[in-house]
């Protein structure tokens, strides 16, 4: 039986003299969800790129449903929905018409899968409107139900909640839970919004400047990330410097929400809001945060900079 449904073995990718991959190991079994994690040009495109044959790699190899050689990961690549970017749509055609037009692009004879994969991300309703009177929400959802046309075992979807407003994110995730729990399909899902990403993922791979830093479970990362504590003030970086300097905090950092954090081993919260009292320093807001996938991406990104 088939259990690992892609691996990459020292895998690169060269641009001129630049690396978009760089020596990367990465494993996807059966079922994961696989959260890919990494900053702008960290190299989380190409990898889904190589995967879908649209770029070659300059070394190393993959495997996909344990294929190896080109022509059988070719064959492999039937058995795999892509969501890479955004989805290429007609705007003067409806959402029918164009699942036609994609029915016939991947020779998909049996006309019925369209209203399933339509029933499947709730745009039943909606099929025969028009694609430019879609919202952004739908337009992502229609790209995930061409993804779904051929029923992939497997599905590698870059940033497919990128620029959706809150109810087209929890919607968007409840398709893939969905899709996880009662089709056992298995999901490559990127993303930059951490928070929802974390709601998902049962595995990660975290990727920086090319590289694959580490995979880590979810149990593995909620049991190493550190208790932070947050901190919110109206001048987060003066603030940081003065903790820096007078405390001898190291370990201290900004969130992407402008908070910053300290670990919660590192300092004592009573003599710190003593300090801040001392000091005249305004807080607008303490609290402890459980560990997370932000904070613990943070330190890894912190460590690897080093
Ligand atoms: N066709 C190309 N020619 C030259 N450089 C490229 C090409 N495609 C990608 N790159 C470079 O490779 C690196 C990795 O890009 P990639 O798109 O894979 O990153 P990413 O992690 O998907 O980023 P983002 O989160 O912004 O989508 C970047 O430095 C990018 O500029």
């Amino acid at each position: 039986m088939t259990q690992t449904i892609f691996e990459a073995k020292g895998l690169s990718k060269q641009y001129g003299e630049s690396f978009a991959l760089q020596d990367v190991y990465m494993t996807i079994g059966v079922g994961d969800i696989y959260g890919f994690v990494g900053e702008n040009g960290a190299g989380k495109t190409t990898l889904m790129k190589i995967i879908g044959g649209l770029v070659h790699p300059t070394h190393g190899e993959i495997s996909l449903f344990e294929k190896k050689d080109t022509k059988a990961v070719h064959e492999a690549r039937r058995k795999v929905g892509f969501l890479i970017e955004r989805p290429a749509l007609y705007p003067n055609l409806n959402a029918k018409q164009n699942l036609t037009f994609y029915c016939r692009a991947f020779g998909i004879k049996d006309k019925s899968r369209i209203a399933e994969v339509l029933q499947a991300v709730s745009l039943a309703d909606a099929g025969s409107k028009l694609t430019s009177e879609y919202s952004l929400g739908m337009k992502q959802r229609l790209g995930l139900a061409i993804a779904l046309l051929n029923d992939p075992k497997f599905l590698v979807l870059d940033e497919p909640i990128n620029g959706l407003d809150p109810s087209g994110i929890v919607e968007v995730r409840k398709i893939l839970e969905k899709l996880s729990k009662e089709q056992g399909v298995t999901i490559l899902i990127s993303s930059h919004i951490l928070s929802e990403l974390q709601l998902l993922a049962t595995q990660y791979g975290f990727i920086h400047k090319g590289r694959l830093i580490k995979e880590a479970s979810a149990e593995e990362l909620l049991h190493t990330a550190e208790t932070k504590i947050c901190i919110r003030t109206a001048d987060p970086a003066a603030t940081l410097q003065i903790l820096k300097s007078e405390l001898q905090l190291e370990t201290i950092t900004i969130s992407e929400a402008g908070e910053i954090q300290i670990p919660k081993e590192s300092t004592n919260l009573e003599e710190l809001m003593s300090f801040f009292l001392q000091r005249g320093i305004h807080i607008e807001g303490i609290n402890l945060s459980a560990p997370n996938l932000e904070n613990y991406y943070m330190d890894l990104i912190a460590g690897g900079n080093e």
